[in-house]
């Protein structure tokens, strides 16, 4: 059900030799929910995010992923490779990771990879066009389709994935991520270098799969008009360890979270909300008329 826990992050603590790029941080993504997770410049999210997903094995602390049938599985004590394929974990990085030269559908096909090599039987099934893999084709292209659609992709179908525009390619490597059947999100600085029109289109994108059936997003952002218009929830990092988690209204008023990550002047504190209470607005107005 919507609201109900899908990832508990306890005492997670990440060390570097000397340094704790992480330090004893707790906090909780519910099913049905964005949850982002904000703080100045090194202060551990992109860390937390490759413990979470099985790049780093955390120096201490557990990462449990509950599935809605009950299952549950514990992150740091699942081989990298299970993590997207049996927790349904999936990420993008800050950087994009696209495959260039191969087409926008192309790209999705691949991210499908696994469920037809097992429907190809892990043998020449694919190339002898067996039943079974003919189906697991079909299945596949038609959820490639769906998640261009929703992305406003289906018309650059056929397009190198490399000859998009920056926010498309952005958006692509969202509806990749969707094409693996994840339950939970993870994106690493989404909004990184898009304009505002892109940016209003990725509020959108995020706001619609947040509806899709149980799956969560978690979200590493700097943008705060991303992070307070669409987040349902804020874990706020400094130094590694915990300073605030709370709604979006209660982190824009902590004086803490404004010191720490904000580091601007008293005078701009002002603007900046100013700022953020107009996208805010903005983003529940055009939701409010969908
Ligand atoms: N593999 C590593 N080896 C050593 N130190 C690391 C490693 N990865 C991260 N760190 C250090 O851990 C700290 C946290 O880095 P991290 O990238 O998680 O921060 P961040 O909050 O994601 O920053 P940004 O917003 O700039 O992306 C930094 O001091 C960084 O230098």
């Amino acid at each position: 059900m919507a609201g109900d826990a899908l990832l508990e992050v306890e005492r997670l603590t990440m060390r570097f030799g000397g340094l704790t790029a992480v330090d004893d941080l707790s906090f909780t993504a519910r099913r049905g929910e964005i949850t982002a997770l904000i703080g100045p410049n090194g202060a551990g999210k992109t860390t937390v995010f490759n413990c979470i997903t099985g790049f780093y094995k955390p120096t201490v602390g557990r990462i449990t992923m509950h599935h809605d049938n009950g299952e549950r599985f514990l992150l740091e004590r699942l081989p990298d490779f299970q993590i997207p394929r049996t927790a349904k974990v999936a990420r993008t990085f800050q950087n994009i990771r696209l495959f260039g030269g191969m087409t926008v559908l192309e790209n999705l096909m691949v991210a499908q990879h696994n469920p037809l090599m097992r429907a190809s039987g892990y043998t020449f099934g694919g190339v002898l066009g067996i039943g079974g893999y003919r189906h697991a084709e079909r299945e596949a292209v038609e959820l490639a389709k769906y998640w261009l659609e929703q992305t406003g992709l289906l018309a650059r179908a056929d397009d190198a994935a490399g000859d998009l525009p920056y926010g498309d390619q952005r958006r692509l490597e969202i509806a990749r991520a969707m094409c693996t059947g994840p339950r939970l999100l993870c994106l690493d600085e989404p909004a990184a270098g898009l304009n505002p029109r892109e940016s209003d289109e990725l509020n959108r994108l995020l706001l619609f799969i947040r509806k899709e059936r149980g799956v969560g997003i978690l979200l590493i952002e700097h943008d705060m008009s991303v992070v307070m218009g669409i987040s349902d929830h804020i874990v706020v990092l400094d130094y590694g360890a915990k300073i605030a988690d709370a709604a979006p209204e209660e982190i824009r008023n902590d004086p803490k979270v404004i010191a720490a990550y904000l580091g601007v002047e008293d005078e701009e504190v002002e603007e900046v909300e100013h700022e953020i209470e107009e996208t805010a607005a903005a983003v529940s107005g055009e939701e409010g008329s969908q």
